[in-house]
């Protein structure tokens, strides 16, 4: 049984796991284009189009992502990119999109990423609206378990958001995009673009001490993903003056149709103060989520309410 250990910001910087490799990783083996036979294109992001893809000699499919190099350096994101090829190819854990390697020419980078066969999760939220609880709980719950794992390497994501998203062949959802992830502590200002809805509020205005923040983002990003599944828009969604000046006060409602637990899980995590956030393994036994994903929960509930229980 582990000792608690203190959340990484009130803990002296140790090395960092995964950049000084104690066993260094045997090199994985060299990749080129030839290696792939190219399918139809999956999508397109600012920075890149992705592929499905099979690997000639093993008939392995994947997903290749196609980088322009040019495009990298005028929108200066190759640090981002370098960033998310060390943090994800070191990541395993079926909530997190493996990166299984990568490999250059003159002017792309391609990386070789494990194939979700069901797409998007936002634009399933979309066409659906809004999730049911038992389906918006069971992602929550896969969410908290690949969050744990992260936050046990101390990298924290910092842009959990629904297009960042994948659905997997069976339905499981996969993290993916780790573009913004770090390692934490983190007190390096970095410039937000895109949506400010899923940002917390020590990253929207700098804290009295130095402005540094930790993996208890995540925390916060997890709760307005909470309230968007179940509702369909974000709680602080607004002009953007507004939802920073929302953020900062915590300022949100929750609609009368979202359950009593789950209302409970939000406020819970919508919480200013980060230190106060309930922890992932509270989340991950949380009623809420006990209620819908328990394995036998339901069996329980129906023999409890034949006896009438
Ligand atoms: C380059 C694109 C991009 C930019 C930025 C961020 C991200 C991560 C979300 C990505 N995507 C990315 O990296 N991706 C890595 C991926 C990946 C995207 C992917 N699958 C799909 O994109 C996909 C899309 C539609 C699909 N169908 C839609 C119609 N349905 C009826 C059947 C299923 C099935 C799969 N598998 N690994």
């Amino acid at each position: 049984q582990h000792q608690h250990r203190p959340s990484a910001e009130s803990r002296p910087s140790d090395p960092d796991p995964l950049a000084l490799p104690t066993d260094p990783k045997p090199k994985a083996k060299q990749f080129h284009l030839g290696m792939f036979e190219i399918g139809k294109p999956l999508g397109k992001g600012k920075f890149g189009r992705v592929y499905l893809a099979r690997e000639r000699s093993t008939g392995f499919v994947c997903a290749l992502k196609v980088l322009h190099k040019t495009e990298l350096q005028q929108g200066k994101v190759e640090k981002q990119v370098r960033r998310e090829i060390e943090i994800q190819s070191n990541l395993a854990h079926p909530n997190i999109l493996r990166l299984y390697g990568h490999f250059h020419d003159t002017k792309r980078i391609f990386l070789i990423l494990e194939f979700a066969g069901k797409g998007e999760l936002y634009k399933h939220l979309r066409k659906a609206q809004r999730f049911p609880e038992w389906q918006a709980a069971q992602y929550i719950a896969q969410m908290a378990s690949a969050l744990r794992y992260l936050h046990g390497k101390h990298v924290m994501h910092r842009d959990i958001k629904p297009e960042n998203i994948l659905v997997g062949l069976h339905g499981e959802i996969k993290i993916s995009d780790f573009g913004w992830s770090v390692h934490a502590p983190n007190n390096r200002r970095n410039t937000m673009c895109g949506t400010l809805d899923y940002l917390p509020p020590e990253m929207i205005k700098p804290g009295r001490e130095e402005n540094w923040y930790s993996e208890k983002v995540d925390l916060w990003s997890l709760g307005v993903l909470t309230y968007e599944f179940l509702v369909g828009e974000a709680p602080f969604e607004d002009t953007p003056v507004m939802t920073q000046r929302r953020i900062a006060r915590g300022e949100m409602s929750v609609p009368g149709f979202v359950s009593a637990e789950a209302r409970d899980l939000i406020k819970r995590l919508l919480v200013l103060d980060p230190e106060k956030r309930i922890p992932l393994e509270e989340v991950e036994v949380h009623p809420w989520i006990v209620k819908h994903c328990v394995k036998g929960e339901r069996a329980y509930q129906r023999a409890s309410g034949a006896a009438g229980g």
